[in-house]
């Protein structure tokens, strides 16, 4: 028998939850949650957009950005708008974040609906072809993510110290003979090490053709491939044109096929080499089974260009804060004196005694960073912040220049004051966001320990001094616009601390073991 309320008995006698009341309450559960979404979309669609600048009818805000420093345009307007801010890029909406909080709060904690890239026309579609990892969207991206993780691993990284040793010492020691060559130096530690990574061969002299060849890649892709140089790019409508009218395909597919060429001889000649390199580890990855040699060998590629104009102009900006404010330069090298002393070059067996000189590598890259808005970022899914909405699809930016110099986070952010970061906490973001964030920076910071301790140790670096005495004037905010924006060339005077030091460089380059072979052995990076 049963009673109103308790019946579990079906007119056919069976029990009758399985068969009757679950897809009811399942209905009502599916048209609840889609009520729900329905009215959370609504009302998410009914917030406004971001803040922002008027712009031109249908070209939007492009010549306010072309202006000098785009950055400190977006600086200007941070202060204007708050820290989220829209502009209009042609036919995109470009959502830019001006503070520390907000590019923290959207880049990283919603890294999962953050980390696309836009579909860049000139410099995606037409020049990399879907390559170039650093443009690279959905599971392309995640695989060749996975890849890079095997060599650039913070475990990995480690292991090539040695190698950050030796090109170290041939930097410090080229400088003995041409300190005016700082630049050229900087950028030849930085290219010879991930080409020795990469490739298993050094670039001793700078002149090498295979050096020389990159450069003009970089150049090409960031001067053709910079976004709005093209009109395709604001309007990607137009890339429905035809090649003859088209000029941004005929110059992407030449530049992509000068890129090809080169990457697959570099792997072709690195996988004939002797010892370990990056072109082996991805041809011999269960990981890379399935891509194509040429995939292959761009990754590799892509990873000697994203590392050496990256960390040469964090060293050229190290420089120039050390003209700029000679007072850090003195206080590092106590430190140096105290810790290493005067018969031996700083070493790795130093780096956790050097507090000072980790602050002043990341004040480094606060004060000057290398990328400005570090790269364009896409969002996934419509989204909402501080009442506004984001629309699916939306680029994303984050102003590391303007973020880094706000005095609220950075205390009077134009002076470098290493001892900022006394307080711990205190990050900087020139490495990125969220999962997008710089996969070589495990391999960037120990180059800038290796070499900007040894400079201090060895070197007194201050303005140069015209023959009446008076210090050659440095602006230390002439900077080239762009992705990447370095110094101008400017003077400065780089002089051995003294004699015994001079002779310590010699002594120990004399004695430093120099064939790479033998330094990257199959079983040193077992
Ligand atoms: C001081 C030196 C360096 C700086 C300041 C730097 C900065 C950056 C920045 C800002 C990004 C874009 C991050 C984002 O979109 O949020 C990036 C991406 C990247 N960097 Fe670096 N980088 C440096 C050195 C290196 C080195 C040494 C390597 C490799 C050995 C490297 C490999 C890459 C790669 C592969 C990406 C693309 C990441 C992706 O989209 O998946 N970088 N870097």
């Amino acid at each position: 028998m049963c009673t109103v309320g308790d019946c579990t008995e079906t007119p056919g006698g069976g029990a009758s939850s399985p068969i009757t009341t679950r897809p009811l309450s399942l209905l009502i559960s599916f048209l609840a949650i889609l009520i729900a979404t329905y009215l959370f979309q609504r009302k998410r669609y009914q917030l406004p957009l971001p803040p922002g600048p008027r712009g031109l009818p249908i070209l939007g805000n492009i010549f306010q950005l072309a202006s000098k420093y785009h950055w400190l345009q977006q600086q200007e307007w941070t202060k204007k708008y708050g820290p989220i801010f829209k502009i209009r890029f042609g036919s995109h909406t470009i959502i830019v974040l001006g503070t520390y909080k907000a590019a923290r709060d959207l880049l990283d904690r919603r890294a999962k609906i953050y980390s696309d890239r836009p579909d860049l026309v000139v410099c995606g579609k037409h020049i990399s072809r879907g390559y170039r990892t650093l443009l690279m969207r959905g599971e392309m991206w995640n695989a060749h993510h996975r890849l890079q993780a095997t060599i650039l691993s913070p475990k990995m990284s480690q292991k090539y110290k040695p190698v950050q040793d030796l090109e170290s010492k041939h930097m410090i020691h080229a400088l003995l003979k041409k300190p005016d060559d700082f630049a050229r130096q900087f950028h030849r530690y930085s290219a010879s090490l991930v080409f020795s990574l990469g490739y298993g061969k050094r670039l001793v002299t700078a002149h090498e053709k295979e050096l020389r060849a990159i450069d003009l890649i970089m150049r090409n892709f960031t001067e053709a491939g910079a976004v709005g140089r093209w009109w395709v790019d604001l309007f990607p409508i137009l890339d429905l044109l035809p090649e003859c009218l088209a000029e941004w395909k005929r110059v992407g597919l030449k530049f992509h096929q000068i890129e090809c060429e080169l990457h697959l001889a570099n792997m072709r000649e690195a996988l004939e080499e002797k010892g370990w390199n990056w072109a082996k580890v991805y041809k011999n990855s269960p990981l890379s089974q399935g891509m194509s040699e040429l995939e292959i060998s761009y990754d590799a590629g892509i990873l000697y260009e994203a590392a050496s104009d990256t960390t040469t102009i964090a060293l050229e900006v190290f420089i120039l804060a050390m003209v700029k404010f000679p007072h850090v330069a003195r206080r590092a090298q106590e430190e140096l004196d105290r810790v290493v002393g005067e018969s031996r070059l700083p070493g790795w067996q130093d780096q956790a005694s050097l507090p000072y000189i980790q602050k002043v590598i990341k004040e480094t890259l606060r004060w000057r960073p290398v990328a400005v808005n570090a790269f364009y970022h896409a969002v996934t899914e419509d989204d909402e912040y501080l009442g506004y909405r984001i629309p699916k699809g939306s680029w994303i930016v984050g102003n590391v220049w303007g973020i880094h110099m706000d005095p609220e986070v950075y205390p009077n952010p134009n002076d470098y004051n290493p001892d900022r970061y006394d307080d711990e906490t205190l990050g900087y973001l020139s490495f990125g966001f969220g999962r997008r964030a710089c996969t070589g920076r495990h391999i960037a910071k120990n180059s800038l320990y290796i070499t900007i301790s040894r400079m201090l140790w060895a070197y007194d670096i201050g303005p140069n001094i015209r023959p009446d005495g008076a210090e050659v004037p440095v602006d230390d905010m002439a900077f080239t616009n762009g992705f990447l924006s370095r110094p101008v060339p400017f003077e400065c005077s780089i002089k051995p601390r003294n004699q015994n030091r001079a002779e310590v460089i010699e002594r120990e380059w004399a004695e430093t073991d120099k064939d790479l072979h033998s330094l990257m052995t199959a079983e040193s990076f077992a």
